[in-house]
């Protein structure tokens, strides 16, 4: 699938694409419908099917100095979004000149002129361009002097409440995972490649792969029974693992630390996606390796049972 910038040039085999504008950071299930919704008109007039994400995300470029809290990373939601049907995936380079451009510049030279879209699907509360002057209505009547059909898709709604990634990032922080599957469809999935930490896992008789959490949100600190892929072949593989900054050691410092069960192998400088799925007990400061030992075996026996 190809991976667009918006500031080079489109191919000429994706002009005349149906466009689904938005962040699409968690990818949820109402993201899902207005991709689907995309779909179903692009193959219905049998036009390419383009969808947009924005990278920086937005709030980044406005607020440089809050805490992470991405949910997929670039080549995440490049996976998801050819998996949902499109053909390309676009990226909104969020810069100083996308953030400055007004919403009627954004719609008549940058989906039209630019991109060439004939359709756009968003939310119903989609807003875009400088100081968020754009939306749905404002989309639909200057997309109408471009020849640009505009379509907007209901909010998705689960347990009475809308669904939304800060609804999903709001699960995470709490540990609740198994929720923020079921509105995303799949389990909070965080990928990295695989770095040298103290070599004290492989001592104490579960070695850990570490990862660094980079740009994703911080789901709760604590112990998580997960699954994950190796990039390059494809192996899955079952395990548990840290998340945080293990108290009992010194200095403190942020990791994702799966032990994978089963599985003897270098991982070094390999990429590995690693899913939550069931938050098992916060991190604890121990006084003794034994009795971190002990309470790892514990951990692994019950992953094992709930991954089954
Ligand atoms: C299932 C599991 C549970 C763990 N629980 C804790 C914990 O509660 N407290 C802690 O300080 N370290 C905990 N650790 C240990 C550290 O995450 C890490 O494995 C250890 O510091 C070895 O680090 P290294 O990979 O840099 O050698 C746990 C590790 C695993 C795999
Ligand atoms: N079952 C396993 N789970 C996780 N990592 C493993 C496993 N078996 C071997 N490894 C390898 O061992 C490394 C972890 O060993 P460890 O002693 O914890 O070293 P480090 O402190 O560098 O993480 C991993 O990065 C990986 O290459």
């Amino acid at each position: 699938m190809t991976w667009l910038d918006h500031r080079q040039p489109v191919p000429a085999e994706l002009r005349g694409a149906i466009v689904a504008l938005g962040n699409f950071d968690g990818f949820h299930l109402g993201h899902q419908k207005v991709v689907a919704e995309t779909v179903t008109w692009a193959k219905s007039e049998g036009r390419p099917v383009i969808v947009a994400t924005f990278d920086p995300h937005p709030v980044r470029h406005f607020a440089p100095h809050i805490p992470p809290f991405r949910l997929t990373t670039l080549p995440q939601r490049h996976e998801l979004f050819r998996a949902a049907g499109a053909d390309a995936m676009l990226v909104f380079h969020f810069d100083d000149a996308l953030a400055n451009m007004t919403a009627e510049d954004f719609v008549i030279k940058l989906l039209g002129d630019h991109i060439g879209a004939t359709g756009v699907v968003t939310g119903n509360d989609f807003t875009f361009g400088k100081d968020r002057g754009g939306n749905c209505e404002k989309l639909a009547a200057w997309g109408a002097s471009k020849g640009i059909k505009a379509r907007t898709v209901d909010p998705v709604l689960e347990g009475g409440a809308v669904i939304s990634s800060s609804r999903i990032r709001d699960s995470l922080k709490a540990g609740e995972v198994e929720v923020a599957a079921k509105l995303m469809t799949r389990p909070f999935a965080l990928r990295a490649t695989v770095q040298h930490g103290d070599k004290r896992g492989r001592e104490i008789g579960f070695p850990t792969a570490n990862m660094d959490i980079g740009h994703y949100l911080r789901p709760r600190y604590g112990i998580y029974a997960i699954t994950a892929r190796i990039i390059d072949t494809g192996q899955e593989l079952k395990g548990a693992a840290n998340m945080g900054v293990r108290p009992t050691f010194q200095p403190p410092k942020e990791l994702l630390e799966p032990h994978y069960f089963d599985f003897k192998g270098d991982l070094y400088g390999r990429e590995v996606e690693v899913r939550l799925h069931h938050f098992l007990r916060p991190e604890i400061k121990f006084d003794s390796l034994d009795a971190l030992m002990a309470q790892m075996a514990r951990d692994c026996e019950k992953s094992r049972i709930l991954l089954g």
